[in-house]
């Protein structure tokens, strides 16, 4: 095999403009760390049995840890073994409990037990294989994955007899909690809970995983349990700021990642211009997919094995059969060593092809992100990324399936024709040289907490000490929930007098709104549901939707039922949806008076309707035409913050009248862009209006505001920190060396009008303006 970076380099395209940058980081050597005395010979056997002979020092210190009872999230890379910080505390702590266990104070057996709770079914399903693989039939071990798969016999089982069971927090939320009496055995015994994958538990989702996580430690406890949280996590900024707050625990964190790893390096890859032209007689680029295709021929060819992470099922299939055409062509026994990943697969399809690639049957592997989960390959030669995935944590965990020892590895940003991709390939210091994003959560948010009170008072009788583990918020949750008249207040505590069952009252992974139902025609299999919110901009009439990677068109959608019905397709076109969005102040309940400029916070009904969408040619985004559609208005009424400013302060800046509009849009969404740096949200849980003349107030005004039903507390947020966010805003802008905007300060990647119209240096003049009647004000709300 040949050096992949010296292929990499070999290729047409490194001389031709299209590799912007490249970066190499130099290899690490392992540090080790003796094992932990208290890890028996045997279980070290097992353990070098599955290729671990020695410790890597983050996996003995977190160990360690764990095992003195101190919580601990282990944030290291991917593949750095931050299983065996869990596997080693807590498969000694089962075997070592003899069975004269003691007993708690509700007369319990106290056997210690283990709870490991992963974001998917499958992946608790995987970890159940790796524990099996790891302790054979060691009866001291009664394992059990527990989801919505199993028979009436093995839950049965579960509840009578395991000691360690793997299951998801949907499950935990809707089962296993509102039914705690009967897992009183197991939850009485918790010594160890396990939370793998942390980084998916971010935003809304995040916040209610933080009090499901909550209502369990207050049913551990009422059974005399104290478990010790184990957190695993894909490298992230703050790791155990975001820990403690999913858990509600002071957690310790362990970063160093001592697991050994080749020289590495980075590229950035951009397309070529080719002779076709898109909207308006745009230039436009090779489709990324079939450049990745080109430089996955290149790398195998040369012998190296390379995975290609694409966005869509059908986008990894492409890039497989194009490379394995660019192969047949000159090395035809290569062809069949290229092969392709999806969602979906058994076990046993997965861990074939992950011997496959470690034993190089299989070179080449195109994949969609559903490998991220669940997949145990690294050590790779090059991973090569079709589009930017979103984050930089993402794209890192990608890019860390490449490092081999002794050798060294390349990952690839191949961009997508599109504005954030472009703009990340030309900075290659926004990309590799930034830190990794915090995951943000906020389980304080009163919309989210109020349901789980609920949930939790069914569960048994909410007391005054409960508030306190609840949090920020919990007070007043619990008084609206009295106001309702839904819980009521005795001596023991607050308890739930409704008849159904609290919990249904709670999705935890839905933003709001009825869900709409997406059923494929042919088979009449339920696929999935989209949130409600979102399904009209999503599968409408001739929509491509992609689940898990495959591709579907909509062939009817009935938006008053809330379902879609669905056909496998793959065409050659993709499908975005135009939005009109109008907005309307239903109260102001606070406002701050900076002179002639107003910062408020209310409520607001923000009613939109998709009206058409547009299809554009895959790959090169040509324009093919635009389908009006007769959807009807949807109206959410929600939290918001808005400033305001009168059209004679806005004339006296200077800016011409037809560039207002695109400023104050511009600066709307460079504000939204900047909310989860100070409210920790997630930038999907807030939309924006902006009009240079509002009706309701009479003057140039810019609404943020919660995406949720009710509101979700971050406008609020906004609102409180007003003046140092606009502050915040500006610099951001101003600071961006772009002419024109791009994706860091003004573009939105999720603007229902195609980012149309924008005006970066209009943003700057009318926040200045804003900021000046500021300083002259007597009020400031910051
Ligand atoms: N000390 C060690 N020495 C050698 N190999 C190890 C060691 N610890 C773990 N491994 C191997 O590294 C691989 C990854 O381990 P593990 O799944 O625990 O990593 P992870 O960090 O949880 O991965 P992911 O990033 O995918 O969540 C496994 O094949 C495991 O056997």
């Amino acid at each position: 095999m040949t050096d992949p970076v010296e292929t990499l380099l070999r290729t047409p395209g490194a001389s031709d403009g299209r590799l912007l940058h490249l970066q190499r980081e130099d290899a690490r050597q392992a540090t080790y760390a003796a094992w932990p005395a208290w890890v028996d010979d045997d279980l070290r056997r097992r353990f070098a049995g599955l290729g671990a002979d020695t410790l890597w020092a983050h996996q003995a210190e977190a160990a360690e840890r764990a095992r003195a009872g101190r919580h601990v999230v282990v944030a290291t890379g991917t593949a750095s073994g931050k299983s065996a910080a869990y596997l080693l505390p807590a498969v000694t702590a089962l075997r070592s409990a003899s069975d004269a266990g003691q007993r708690n104070a509700n007369g319990l057996r106290r056997l210690p037990s283990v709870l490991y709770l992963a974001p998917t079914k499958a992946l608790a399903r995987d970890q159940l294989a790796a524990l099996d693989a790891l302790v054979g039939d060691d009866r001291r071990i009664r394992s059990a994955a527990v989801d919505g798969d199993n028979s009436r016999e093995e839950r049965q089982w579960a509840r009578d007899h395991a000691n360690w069971i793997l299951t998801n927090p949907d499950l935990l939320h809707r089962t296993l909690l509102p039914s705690h009496a009967r897992w009183a055995r197991f939850l009485a015994g918790l010594q160890y809970v396990v939370v793998d994958e942390t980084h998916h538990y971010r935003g809304v989702f995040g916040s209610h995983v933080a009090h499901v996580l909550r209502r369990l430690r207050r049913l551990a406890a009422s059974y005399g349990a104290d478990p010790t949280f184990v957190l695993a996590s894909a490298t992230a900024a703050e790791p155990a700021r975001s820990a403690s707050l999913l858990t509600g625990l002071e957690v310790s964190e362990v970063v160093d990642d001592a697991a050994p790893r080749g020289e590495v390096a980075y590229a950035l890859w951009e397309p070529p211009l080719i002779d076709a032209r898109g909207a308006d007689g745009a230039p436009v680029r090779r489709s990324a997919t079939t450049e990745s295709a080109g430089l996955l021929a290149d790398l195998v060819s040369a012998g190296i094995r390379t995975l290609a992470f694409v966005r869509s099922r059908r986008g990894a299939e492409t890039v497989a059969l194009a490379a394995r055409a660019m192969l047949g062509e000159v090395h035809g026994d290569l062809a069949d060593r290229v092969g392709t990943y999806r969602g979906g697969y058994l076990p046993e399809e997965r861990r074939a092809i992950e011997t496959d690639l470690r034993e190089g049957r299989l070179l080449g592997l195109a994949t969609t992100n559903a490998l991220e989960l669940g997949i145990d390959i690294a050590g790779l030669d090059a991973v090569l990324t079709t589009g930017f995935p979103g984050t930089r944590a993402a794209l890192r965990q990608q890019f860390g399936r490449a490092g081999r020892r002794g050798g060294s590895a390349l990952g690839v940003l191949v961009a997508r024709d599109d504005p954030l991709d472009t703009y990340l390939v030309h900075h290659p210091e926004a990309l590799l040289g930034a830190p990794v994003e915090a995951t943000v959560l906020d389980p304080s948010n009163p919309h989210v907490i109020a349901g789980h009170l609920a949930a939790a008072a069914q569960e048994t009788a909410l007391t005054e000490g409960d508030l306190e583990l609840f949090g920020p918020g919990a007070r007043d949750g619990v008084e609206a929930l009295v106001a309702a008249g839904w819980l009521r207040r005795r001596a023991q505590g607050w308890f739930w007098v409704r008849r159904d069952r609290a919990a249904d009252l709670v999705d935890i992974r839905s933003v709001g709104g009825q869900a709409t139902q997406i059923v494929d025609t042919e088979t009449g299999r339920l696929l999935g549901t989209v949130d409600g919110g979102r399904a009209d901009g999503e599968v409408h009439d001739g929509a491509v939707y992609v689940h898990r990677g495959e591709s579907f068109v909509v062939e009817h959608y009935d938006p008053h039922d809330g379902v879609a019905l669905v056909r496998a397709d793959e065409p050659d076109h993709t499908t975005s949806a135009r939005t009109v969005t109008d907005i309307a102040i239903v109260a102001e309940h606070e406002q701050t008076v900076w002179d002639r400029a107003s910062a408020c916070f209310g409520e607001v009904d923000v009613s939109t309707q998709v009206v058409s969408y547009v299809r554009r040619r895959s790959g090169s985004g040509e324009v093919l035409g635009e389908v009006p559609l007769d959807l009807p208005v949807r109206t959410l009424r929600t939290s918001a913050v808005w400033w305001t400013l009168p059209g004679d302060v806005v004339a006296a800046t200077g800016l011409a009248p037809e560039l207002v509009p695109g400023a104050a849009h511009a600066a709307e969404h460079a504000a939204i862009g900047l909310l989860p740096l100070l409210a920790t949200c997630d930038r999907w849980d807030i939309g924006g209006v902006s009009t240079a003349m509002h009706p309701d107030t009479g003057m140039l005004t810019v609404f943020v505001h919660d995406a949720l039903p009710g509101g979700a507390g971050f406008a609020r947020r906004g609102y409180d920190v007003v003046h140092h966010w606009l502050q915040t805003t500006r610099q951001a802008i101003a600071s961006c060396t772009c002419p024109d905007g791009c994706p860091s300060c003004v573009q939105s990647p999720k603007c229902g009008n195609g980012n149309h119209p924008l005006s970066k240096t209009g943003a700057i003049v009318l926040l200045d303006a804003v900021l000046a009647q500021a300083s002259l004000g007597s009020v400031d709300a910051a």
